[in-house]
């Protein structure tokens, strides 16, 4: 079982090491034909903006919109989160979207003003240890649709969502040294195997 990691902007090695740590071969994606080769993907927090350009420059856009439609997982973090939602606004205003997978209103920097960055505890539902979380700029879930559960909220606001195999989280997991929510991801990557033979 091979997990692509989006390599084109972002914090690339550090998910590669935290799949690594929950067992899994983790591959840098570069091109799109690699996704052929993948049976899950995680794309990484950074810059939505310059993630979001990138994608539509090497052709990305299309190609892991037909990943996610074989069903075959994605793992959205931070900046990865913004770049799967379906509504994306900032504090001036809508953003096009860019892959539009997931049905839920993300808004960016949204912890940003009263604390740049934090780190915390969580409890994620389906996970039963805490998930080590660190918050950097990120953003939050404003609301989301019929399909989306809900996995996690800090003060009443969603940092964790699953759409079937579509995850996303708005921190950074892979900063910290624990491997919970990627060992959670490989997990939906084994059933979607098992599910599709
Ligand atoms: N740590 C992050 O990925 C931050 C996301 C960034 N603030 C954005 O809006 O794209």
């Amino acid at each position: 079982m091979n997990i692509g990691v989006l390599a084109l902007q972002g914090a690339v090695a550090e998910h590669m090491r935290s799949l690594e740590e929950a067992g899994v071969k983790a591959v840098a994606v570069k091109r799109p034909e690699q996704l052929d080769e993948l049976q899950g993907l995680v794309i990484p927090g950074g810059e939505s903006t310059t993630i979001g350009k990138l994608m539509r420059k090497y052709g990305f856009i299309d190609a892991i919109r037909a990943f996610s439609a074989q069903g075959k997982p994605i793992f959205g973090t931070c900046a990865g989160l913004i770049v799967l939602a379906n509504h994306i606004e900032s504090q001036q205003g809508p953003e096009e979207p860019h892959l539009g997978l997931m049905d839920m209103t993300v808004l960016r920097n949204a912890f940003g003003r009263q604390r740049e960055s934090f780190e915390t505890d969580l409890n994620v539902h389906g996970i039963d240890e805490p998930v080590r979380a660190v918050f950097i700029r990120a953003p939050l879930i404003k609301a989301v649709g019929a399909d989306v559960d809900v996995l996690c909220e800090v003060n009443g606001e969603i940092v964790t969502a699953r759409q079937g195999h579509l995850l996303a989280c708005s921190f950074h997991p892979e900063l910290t040294d624990d491997a919970n929510l990627h060992r959670y991801f490989a997990e939906m990557v084994k059933q979607h195997l098992n599910v599709a033979g």
